[in-house]
């Protein structure tokens, strides 16, 4: 401060020394509570993050809620100059204290003072030792640059009394020496990570500001994409205005969105050089990087000093760990670069991928080389990585990169090279192409039966003959590839170690598909000794995967689940956490969770199985999405599972899949519509359905795909027609030991006997699948018949012929199913006149109701919102047009001061409870 203010030449504008508006869709955050209540011994609470982070927000939100005293000074570009920072100041602190620096004020208004510090001296001297805890707020301080403020900052953070804490709010690390200050413990950091959403604050959040319902997995993807960034949580908000445009706007994000790119544009245009600008685009190809990647990469000497002037700059470059030397852009902001790069920079991305392929390898990472490699569709950097590391990437289950380096590979070239071939068929077959992967075989037969001696194209061949094991096992011709496996067996691999393994394993997987249970797991444990031998982890996880299934198989839930426990260890001591086969472990350790009932572990390993192979495309999520459909009907939540069963349906339609898979699936959608009473959609399940073969029925999904012919049929009130499938299945199960569906069968035996009133077979029946429940543990499958279910366990309790343990468990399940929301009783009632009258002539209804009446459809709306429909599917019940059901939710609201359907849903459920007696 060289000039003296005078008091006329500043004027005070009151908005900057009060608190921000608070957001209209505030979601609180109570987690940060416990970080501000330590912060008695600090003298700075550093809150630092990029923009739009929800620093303010929090800060505010967060002091106000704690009842906290604060004192703001929200900066702006002018507030640069030390004497208007000084006013500000003095200002923001007098206006809080009530009056603490009267005098400091008035000698800065009428002779102002030679500098910040001497300003400050007295400022602190004025302010008295003691007083009630204070915060002194400054907001945006990064748009501070002048060395006399940060000193001056310094000055106060020594001497402040000791009630007072400074906030400071910055996009930037400010220099005021916070490193001195971490080191003496005097500060608290509060950084981007931790002001990042969380799935369950984001999906508060949208609960609370969109009027239709997303699912969680739509949150947590979202959430995922933008790495809890709360502005682009608000924009997601503000321009979907269904689910469905809710999700596509979620999938944009991927490749970039314009008002994103536009947001990026304005935060980036003034505030980089072209240096800079140059730097970030170059290095944005790279999806990680430290100095020397990036030195590599924009070929700069100084890329040290380029990296940390960008550091400084508070741009969108998060650290990968606490060394500080590794970094990487945020997701949205590496997709705005690259969109950038390629338009600016076009002729340099092929060589810039080749130079980051280049350093990659040189470091040893051959997965980010090999990535670049196709990138740059550079053929001969692919087959050179291939030759060399090929072979890990398949043991490491790197099934996507390796059909990508594939793609971009010329035919010839893989025909060529006996590993290159078996890496192309084995990628094709765990992709489900099978029918490819003969043709990838033969090619490679024609090249290379010319030039190999009879010996080497034995044994080249028998390695074939391990895929070619695979395959027959995955399109059901377990006796096929017991053949193919054998002659595997009998060489020794020579181009892939794990063809042995391979083989071994078909040979397990095919003595479980025929029942042989005992046989099947040794064989099962054999396999995982010799993955663990070869470091093939993939293997090691699929053999413990498979000895899991056929523990499930024998009813041995436990035991499946101890298993999956040991899997994850393994997993986790190898750091295999993104490996795609993961899914599958995930997958299975869901299908547990359900039928134990254990409905949110079953949820989060359903969602963590999609977060896992979110690269892979939708396509492999139809089992997480099978499972996800069976906890929404589980917990009665009628519209999620019917997005679900929808989104299976579309992808049933236009994929090939594993029989495991589809028995699954459509197990879920026959319970969907058989809970929704949609007959015309299981009777056209039942024209395509898979043949229905009980003599076949030596495995979990042959079990299952008949047990669904039957639950149609039973459905159908055909039970004459289920009963034989259902008995049939029962004796094949009973022959082989297939514990876990002798117990489904007799739960839908007894349901089928009982709504064909034989109530003495469905007391029999349920008798027996409670018993084996006690080695099962199952709920899952007894609920799953509906409300059904409480009037045999209730008969069954009154015959008082269950012993203490399995009435427990009776009335444990007559407990679960009551609780359960049958999907279609809300439809029923919201049609029924004389139920509604019923409602509005008592005399505890809400005074709105009698005063502002609902129209019929209005009625018709309300419970159907209530069960759970989104406004799509309520037109489509309604058979009116979206923008109808609209108006009449607008009107809804409108009449009974409605803003959110959640609150419609409470009233309804208030209204409807009242005549249910619920
Ligand atoms: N807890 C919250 N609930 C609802 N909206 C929020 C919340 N936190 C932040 N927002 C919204 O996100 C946007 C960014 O928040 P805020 O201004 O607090 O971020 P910031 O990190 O201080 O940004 P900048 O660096 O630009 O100052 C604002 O529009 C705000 O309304």
């Amino acid at each position: 401060m060289t000039t003296t203010i005078k008091p006329e030449s500043l004027t005070l504008i009151k908005a900057k020394i009060l608190p921000p508006p608070r957001p209209a869709h505030l979601l609180e955050r109570e987690k940060f509570d416990d970080l501000l209540h330590e912060i008695d011994p600090v003298n700075l609470i550093l809150v630092q993050a990029p923009a739009g982070y929800g620093k303010t927000t929090m800060i505010d939100d967060r002091l106000g809620a704690l009842g906290a005293n604060a004192a703001w000074f929200r900066l702006d570009a002018q507030d640069n100059l030390s004497e208007q920072f000084a006013f500000y100041v003095a200002h923001s602190l007098n206006e809080a204290t009530r009056g603490a620096c009267p005098e400091t004020l008035r000698t800065l208004n009428q002779q102002g003072y030679p500098t910040l510090q001497t300003f400050l001296t007295d400022l602190l001297s004025e302010l008295p030792l003691e007083g009630d805890p204070l915060h002194l707020v400054l907001d945006d301080y990064h748009l501070i640059s002048n060395p006399e403020i940060h000193s001056g900052v310094m000055f106060l953070l020594r001497h402040l009394p000791p009630y007072i804490t400074l906030v400071l709010l910055s996009r930037t690390t400010p220099p005021i020496g916070v490193a001195q200050l971490r080191m003496q413990g005097r500060m608290l950091e509060i950084t981007a990570k931790d002001l990042s959403f969380s799935a369950d604050e984001a999906q508060v959040y949208f609960e609370q500001r969109l009027r239709f319902e997303v699912s969680r997995e739509s949150v947590e993807r979202a959430n995922r994409r933008v790495e809890g960034w709360v502005s682009a949580l608000q924009l997601l908000a503000a321009t979907a205005s269904t689910g469905v445009e809710f999700n596509e706007y979620v999938e944009q994000l991927h490749s970039g969105n314009h008002y994103i790119f536009d947001y990026f544009d304005e935060l980036t245009r003034t505030s980089i050089d072209n240096e800079q600008r140059l730097f970030l685009l170059r290095t944005s190809v790279l999806e990680r990087f430290n100095a020397l990647m990036v030195m590599r990469l924009a070929q700069q000497q100084d890329g040290q000093f380029l990296l940390n002037s960008l550091l400084n700059l508070g741009l969108f470059i998060v650290p990968l760990d606490s060394s500080g030397l590794w970094f990487r852009y945020h997701p949205l902001f590496a997709a705005y670069l690259r969109h950038m790069q390629v338009c600016v920079l076009p002729d340099e991305t092929a060589q810039l991928h080749q130079r980051a392929s280049d350093a990659w390898r040189e470091m040893g990472f051959f997965e980010d080389a090999a990535r670049h490699a196709v990138l740059a569709k550079d053929q001969q950097r692919i087959k050179d990585i291939l030759l060399s590391c090929g072979r890990d990437f398949f043991t490491e289950g790197q099934f996507n990169l390796l059909q990508r380096c594939f793609d971009a590979l010329n035919k010839e070239v893989i025909a060529d090279h006996p590993i290159l071939t078996l890496l192309r068929a084995w990628v094709a077959q765990g992709q489900y192409q099978w029918s490819e992967v003969e043709s990838w075989l033969r090619a490679a037969e024609q090249h290379l039966k010319t030039h190999c001696s009879e010996e080497e194209w034995e044994a080249i061949n028998g390695e074939f003959n391990a895929v070619r094991a695979q395959v027959a096992m995955n399109v059901g011709d377990a006796e096929r590839a017991q053949t193919f496996a054998k002659s595997a067996l009998a060489h020794d691999p020579v181009y892939l170690p794990t063809s042995r393994t391979a083989a071994s394993s078909v040979i397990g997987e095919s003595l479980f598909v025929q029942g042989h249970l005992k046989e099947a797991i040794t064989r099962m444990q054999d396999t995982e000794q010799l993955a663990l031998a070869e470091h093939a982890h993939q293997n090691v996880i699929w053999a413990l995967c498979q000895q899991s299934e056929i523990s499930v198989a024998q009813g041995y839930l436990q035991k499946a689940y101890n298993i999956q426990e040991k899997a994850l260890q393994y997993a986790e001591d190898h750091s295999l956490e993104r490996l795609p086969i993961l899914e599958f472990l995930y997958r299975i350790r869901s299908q547990i969770m359900w039928e134990w009932h254990h409905l949110e572990s079953a949820e989060r390993c359903a969602l963590k199985g999609i977060e896992i192979l979110e690269s892979q495309g939708e396509r492999w999520f139809i089992q997480s999405y099978v499972m996800l459909a069976k906890i929404a009907q589980a917990r009665g939540r009628q519209s999620l599972c019917a997005d679900y069963v929808q989104k299976i349906h579309k992808m049933l339609a236009s994929g090939e899949y594993h029989i495991d898979w589809t028995a699954n699936a459509h197990a879920a959608m026959l319970s969907y519509w058989d809970a929704v009473r949609d007959k015309e959609s299981i009777q056209r399940w039942l024209t395509a359905a898979p043949e229905p073969t009980p003599e076949q029925a030596t495995n979990h999904f042959t079990q299952c795909n008949i047990r669904n012919w039957a639950r149609a049929y039973v459905s159908l009130g055909d039970f004459d027609k289920a009963l034989p499938l259902l008995e049939g299945i029962q004796s094949m199960a009973e022959q082989f030991g297939l514990k876990t569906d002798i117990n489904r069968n007799h739960i839908h035996l007894s349901q089928l006997y009982w709504l064909n009133e034989q109530r003495e077979d469905a007391l029999r029946h349920m008798a027996i699948a409670l018993k084996l429940a006690s080695t099962t543990g199952a709920v899952g499958s007894f609920l799953r018949i509906g409300k059904v279910l409480i009037n045999i366990l209730k008969a069954l309790i009154s015959e008082e012929q269950l012993d203490e343990m399995e009435k427990q468990r009776a009335e444990r399940l007559i407990q679960l199913a009551q609780q359960q929301r049958d999907f279609s009783r809300a439809i029923r009632i919201s049609l029924d006149e004389a139920i509604i009258q019923d409602i509005i002539d008592r005399p505890d209804v809400p005074e709105l109701i009698r005063t502002s009446p609902l129209t019929r459809r209005e009625w018709q709306v309300l419970s159907l919102i209530h069960a759970g429909l989104s406004n799509d599917q309520i037109a489509e019940h309604m058979k009116v047009a979206p923008t109808t059901v609209k108006t009449h939710i607008r009107s809804l609201y409108q009449k009974q001061n409605i803003t959110h359907r959640s609150e419609a849903i409470n009233l309804a459920r208030d209204l409807l409870s009242k005549i249910q007696g619920e």
